[in-house]
Order: C-alpha cells, then structure tokens, then sequence
C-alpha cells in the first residue's frame, strides 16, 4: 500500500476522501443495508432473502461507484452476465452489468467487489459470519496490484480496513454515525472506536484453522493430520491443530486478522471477489496472504477464478507451506 493510492473520491458533500476510507464506507453503508433486508424480509424463505441481500447491496455499490468514481471499472460478483439471467427474479430486475472485460482488463483502476460474502450464513437467522467486500485494484508498472480494501462485517458491528499509510485498521460501527467508518480517531468514552489491526501470532505448538463450513477441503484435514504428528494427540513435535468451521471468506480472514483463529487455508474453487478485499486489508496488516503454494495472489485477470489461499501469521507460514506442499498431490 502507497499513499499514490489515494484518490480524489468525494462525499456527497463534497469532501475529498482517500480510497481506504471511500471503500470502509461503501462496504459499511452496504453492511447496513443488508442487516435492513434481513429484518424486511426475515428468516421464513431463505432463496429471497439471499437474492434479496445479493442484489440490494450490488446495486447499491454499483450505483455508488458510479457516482463516486465515474472512471473506473468494477467487477462484481453479482454483476457477471452469468448471474443476470438467474436473478431476473428477486426484486425482479436484473443486476446492473460490470464493466465490460475488453474495458476492464486495460482500465487504470478496478474496484473489485463481493456485495454479500457468506450469502448462505446472511440466510440463517443469528449468524454473523457474513461480509461485505470492496477493494481497489490500480494498474502500475508492477502489472497491477490490491492498493485499498475494506471487509464490512455488519452483523460484528466492525469494518477492517487499509489506511493511507499502508496500515490496517479495525473500525467499531458507531450506530450515531451512520454511512461512516471514516476518520474519527476515539470516542470520549469507551475504547477508541478506530485502532491500529495487526494479527497476533499463535500461542506455541497451537494452530487454529479456519474452513469452509459447508464444503471444507478434505486436504486441510490431511494436513490437520500431517502437523500434528504420528499418533496424533501425544506426539511430542506435532502441532495442537483444531479445524474451526467459519462462513464466508471474509469473516474467516477476518477471524484471522482478529486472532479469533490463526489462519484460513482454501483451495477447490473461489474467484477474485471472494478474497480481494480481505487479502488488501491482510498484507496492510502485516499478515501473510498467498495462494497455497506461497505464490502471491494475482487480480484483475481475464478469467475471476482465484481457486485457492493461504491467509496466517508470517510466523506460521512457513510451516503450512511446507505442509501443505508436503501433502503430495492431495490438493484439489
Ligand atoms: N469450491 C468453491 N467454488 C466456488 N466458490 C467457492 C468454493 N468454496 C467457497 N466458495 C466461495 O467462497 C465464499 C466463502 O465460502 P465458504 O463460506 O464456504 O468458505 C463463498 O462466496 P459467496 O457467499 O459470496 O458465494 C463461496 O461461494
Ligand atoms: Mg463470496
């Protein structure tokens, strides 16, 4: 993260911001609005309120994108010409398209965004592992690279976020201040609302793995196995290695980032949204974000799948690295 990422992005009241606080406040305001559909349509008819969240919280960032930032391009989730026919239902329009690919894959900047991570978990009443995504891709003599990025966890009342001097960020929602996750430093009372986020590294000989909890990958089991040893329980070099099953890839990279687990490991299928911006807001905070064979993860690209990842401590990553190279062939 650099501060030329900055960018001249303007409120409605015509107040520049930077790109790290428009993409905390578009994924926040987004977050809001989804918790408002959840209480509008309820739990009964789980299909509706999915297609509901999904293509309320698009639109909205569509639209705001639009508004805000005329020049770029954004690749959405909801916007792929896929999606348009099969959610011609819902609110009964189709989403509004992302830009076209031939534009998008010479345009400068790119927001790259996932209007409802963990759609199924936004779906069940009670759960709060679910999450707004919006990161900012530029194109740089680099080839390209996530230069901002927000991960919106409405139902946690936080938003993790990049700031202009290349950190992260966790930000508590302050419900007085609605459409904000912008720059106000503390409250008067009670903990500052906005603190400096950097994942702690793990307690010794401990691993806690955050999966997918409804598709997790046999060969994160393998490895569960793998680290801890022959004989699993006592082996004395093993690692003490629990699975713990998390909705959504933002809410799980987030966990991460939190220290609520000590890392995320996936592969078998994901695409770009899914990851972009909470890998923006983990390399911002010091942590390590990869694909799962240490390579780093690439965006903006002609085809959205990003099929694996590996987010942990830099401590940890040598270990499930080799591990997971190590499992031989196991990977999907
Ligand atoms: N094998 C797979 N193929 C395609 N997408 C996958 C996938 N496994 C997980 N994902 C996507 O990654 C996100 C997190 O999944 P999970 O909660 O299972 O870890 C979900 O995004 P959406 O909820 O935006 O569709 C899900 O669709
Ligand atoms: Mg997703």
């Amino acid at each position: 993260m650099t501060d030329s990422a900055a960018h001249g992005g303007t409120t409605p009241s015509g107040v520049a911001a930077d790109d790290h606080a428009l993409a905390a406040e578009l994924a926040a305001t987004a977050g809001r609005l989804l918790l408002g559909v959840r209480d509008e349509v309820g739990f009964a008819d789980a299909r509706a309120l999915k297609d509901t969240g999904d293509l309320r919280a698009h639109e909205y960032l569509m639209a705001a994108l639009a508004e805000r930032c005329p020049g770029d391009a954004v690749l959405s989730e909801e916007g792929r010409s896929s999606v348009a026919g099969k959610r011609a239902q819902g609110d009964g329009r189709a989403p509004t398209a992302n830009t076209a690919d031939a534009e998008r894959l010479t345009a400068g900047r790119v927001w790259i965004v996932d209007p409802l991570d963990g759609t199924r978990e936004f779906s069940e009443e009670g759960r709060r592992d679910w999450a707004v995504h919006v990161a900012l891709w530029e194109r740089d003599a680099g080839g390209g690279r996530l230069v901002a990025g927000a991960v919106a966890l409405p139902a946690q009342g936080l938003t993790l976020r990049t700031d202009a001097t290349g950190g992260a960020l966790l930000v508590r929602d302050d419900p007085g201040e609605p459409g904000t996750s912008g720059p106000r430093a503390g409250s008067r009372c009670g903990p500052p609302r906005e603190v400096p986020l950097h994942a702690p590294a793990p307690d010794a000989g401990k691993l806690r793995v955050a999966v997918s909890r409804t598709r997790p990958p046999e060969f994160v089991r393998r490895l569960a196995a793998d680290l801890r040893g022959p004989g699993s329980g006592g082996d004395p070099g093993g690692i003490d290695v629990e699975l713990v099953p998390i909705g959504s890839a933002g809410a799980k990279i987030s966990a991460v980032l939190l220290g609520e687990v000590d890392a995320y490991v996936h592969a078998g299928g994901q695409y770009e949204w899914d990851s972009a911006a909470p890998a923006a807001v983990a390399l911002a905070s010091g942590a390590h974000a990869s694909r799962v064979d240490g390579s780093p993860l690439a965006y903006n690209r002609e085809d959205p799948r990003l099929p694996d990842i590996l987010v942990c401590h830099p401590s940890s990553a040598p270990t499930l690295l080799t591990g997971i190279r190590d499992l031989d062939g196991a990977l999907p």
